[in-house]
């Protein structure tokens, strides 16, 4: 039952929701069923066919739409007297600025990327307005409360960096179907259908292929002389033939490995295909063209034989060409682009024969490709209505009941939520602390565009960045730019980070601001001569502010608005390279009676992993099994369990 401080509480408030996907689409309709009366959305998406299975307010028939426009018709039908004010838009948007934020008493967050969460992180800061931040993944979800001073901010902990693959692996030595994946959309679907002009590894390096006229770069290009099938069935001989040949010369590579075997479409399928797509000839809608189809493979879950997959490879790039040849130089791949899919899945396949990998199904390279973990609806409800509780605490200000809630999948079966005290604000937090990072850097070798690419936008999340060393202004992103300042600018990315008019050397601080997100920081640049290409890629290295290790081979999941907060346990991983974060739970030592609890592992056949996680963390990253003895499901969500899973930084 909600008390009368509760209801007024909801009825004043003006909030802002920041998504209106699975969760938002769940929290939207709470909101305005628990009372509350004015509510902002913003969502730059429109609606898709693939997100009707769980974003209940859409219909097909609003496919194409705008969601926060749709959900806000769709509450208002059952809520007519609130009042919703949609946003089609994205929540970086200049006019989205600080002023906008403070007009809000608490914002919700039910996004799916981590840097959509860094910006409004650092709004909410500037606005100094309370923040409910969200994520799920499949059955795994989290709610955790951000308030400046009283709780940690959003990017206090550091969050995991994209899973990537090294190169020679991609290229040479795969071992796992998704390193097939990878290789099928990231290096060939792009190399055939997108930028060209885009660096490429894909052809395997070799001192033999170097000398090689005939499969020189130009070996993707169409030839004039060629139909579209003899084409295909050249890329098919390049990259699964001559390409494996290649890499077979390479003796070395070998010695300690399983050879790959050399594939070529006449060992494979008849030297010339039979027609078998009538029906795809007269033209049907761009949407709909499928090699799949076309070939009369109907069911997705399937895995189809080498012969199958090396068919559907050769329709799906025949089809780009004869249906979709306008796109080709601008395609970059996209989990619900069928034709996309097809292809991928196809190429990874045969990628995977040829390496004795186990070949798999076009929905499981989907998932695999797009980084799916299918969402879970009721998992979206549960924190949709955990958000709510939360921002009914904010609005009361009761912050010391403010809990980071977990939902679990356990195999264990002993409890579905677990609410833990917030953590209070990291002191070394660059972003809410203002605690200057460490630069490593050869200030001789790299560029202040490497600097401005590598680490301002990638790493510190900025989107309009000015960089000062002290009062002088070495670059700055805006509209209004005279010419001369943009051109001296432009001059300035070029120049190594000792040759800029005010040089940047060892010692030197350098002061970068986002005037959009109001946020600034110091960076302390430390020269140093060398860095590990395989580990330091980058060429320089960021601390202070340590990013998280990258998960370990099995231990990644990403999924519907996925959980990119805090701790999580994780049972069921997929490796993939979105920006998510599936670590442990962190619960105290000593339940409420001081009686130390044993320790286990909530995640099924997974060991955490501390490994770069500071002592503090370490000891704060305990998984522990609470001594429950009753074996069935149960749904714990007594205040008992609060005091049970009390977290407080060591
Ligand atoms: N920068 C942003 N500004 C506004 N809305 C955003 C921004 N980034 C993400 N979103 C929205 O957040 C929502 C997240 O919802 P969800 O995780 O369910 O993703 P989805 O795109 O609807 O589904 P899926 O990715 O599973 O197909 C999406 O509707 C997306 O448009
Ligand atoms: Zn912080």
């Amino acid at each position: 039952m909600i008390s009368q401080e509760q209801l007024s509480a909801i009825k004043g408030a003006k909030v802002l929701m920041v998504g209106a996907g699975g969760i938002g689409c769940e929290l939207l309709k709470t909101l305005a069923l628990s009372g509350f009366q004015d509510i902002h959305v913003i969502d730059m998406d429109t609606i898709e066919v693939s997100n009707l299975n769980r974003q209940f307010l859409f219909r097909q028939s609003h496919v194409g739409q705008s969601k926060a426009k749709v959900a806000r018709d769709a509450v208002l039908r059952f809520r007519p007297n609130i009042s919703i004010t949609p946003y089609h838009a994205n929540v970086k948007e200049s006019h989205f600025n600080v002023n906008f934020f403070k007009e809000f008493d608490v914002v919700l967050n039910g996004l799916d990327n981590l840097d959509a969460r860094r910006h409004v992180n650092r709004l909410c800061l500037a606005a100094d307005v309370p923040l409910v931040e969200s994520g799920t993944t499949g059955f795994l979800g989290q709610v955790t409360v951000h308030l400046m001073g009283k709780t940690e901010c959003y990017e206090c902990q550091p969050k995991p960096a994209p899973k990537t693959y090294p190169v020679c692996t991609i290229t040479s030595t795969p071992s796992k179907f998704v390193h097939c994946i990878v290789w099928a959309k990231d290096l060939l679907f792009a190399k055939l259908f997108g930028d060209k002009n885009q660096e490429n590894d894909l052809n395997v390096r070799s001192s033999d292929a170097a000398n090689s006229s005939e499969h020189s770069e130009d070996a993707f290009e169409c030839r004039q002389d060629e139909d579209i099938e003899q084409y295909g069935r050249r890329i098919y001989d390049h990259v699964f033939g001559h390409n494996i040949e290649v890499a077979l010369s390479n003796e070395e590579t070998w010695k300690n490995r399983n050879k790959p075997k050399p594939i070529y479409s006449n060992d494979v399928l008849p030297k010339k295909l039979t027609n078998e797509n009538g029906n795809m000839e007269k033209g049907c809608a761009t949407d709909d063209v499928s090699a799949m189809s076309s070939l009369g493979l109907k069911n997705p879950q399937d895995v189809w034989s080498l012969a199958e997959n090396s068919r559907v490879f050769l329709e799906a790039l025949r089809l780009f060409f004869l249906k979709r040849e306008k796109e080709i130089g601008n395609l970059s791949f996209d989990k619900d682009d069928q034709l996309a899919v097809e292809f991928v899945t196809a190429a990874a396949n045969i990628r995977a024969s040829s390496f004795e990998i186990p070949l798999h199904s076009l929905f499981e390279a989907k998932g695999i490709a797009g980084n799916i973990v299918h969402a879970v609806a009721t998992t979206n409800a549960i924190i949709a209505g955990l958000i709510v509780i939360e921002a009914i605490k904010v609005l009361k200000k009761d912050s010391n009941d403010y809990r980071m809630t977990y939902c679990l999948e356990h195999p264990s079966k002993k409890m579905l939520l677990m609410p833990v005290e917030p953590y209070e604000p990291n002191k070394s937090c660059y972003v809410c602390s203002q605690t200057p990072l460490l630069l490593e850097v050869n200030t001789h070798r790299s560029k202040l565009w490497d600097f401005v690419e590598k680490i301002v936008k990638a790493k510190l999340g900025m989107n309009f960045p000015l960089i000062m060393q002290g009062a002088s202004i070495l670059y700055e992103v805006g509209e209004d730019l005279e010419e001369d300042m943009v051109a001296i600018y432009a001059a300035n990315l070029q120049k190594t980070l000792s040759e800029l008019p005010s040089q940047v050397t060892s010692g030197t601080v350098l002061t970068i601001e986002d005037l959009q997100q109001e946020f600034s920081c110091n960076i302390n640049i430390k020269h140093r001569e060398e860095f590990d290409e395989e580990k330091e890629p980058d060429g320089m290295l960021l601390s202070g502010w340590v990013e998280a290790p990258v998960d370990k081979d099995n231990s990644k999941a990403v999924g519907n608005g996925e959980s990119t907060s805090n701790a999580l346990p994780a049972e069921e991983i997929l490796e993939g390279e979105k920006d998510v974060e599936i670590q442990e739970i962190s619960v105290g030592t000593e339940n409420a009676t001081g009686r130390k609890r044993k320790l286990f592992e909530v995640s099924k056949g997974t060991t955490p992993d501390h490994s770069g996680l500071s002592d503090e963390r370490k000891n704060h990253n305990q998984i522990e099994k609470l001594d429950v003895d009753d074996e069935d499901d149960e749904l714990i969500i007594s205040d008992d369990w609060e005091s049970l899973t009390k977290k407080k930084r060591l």
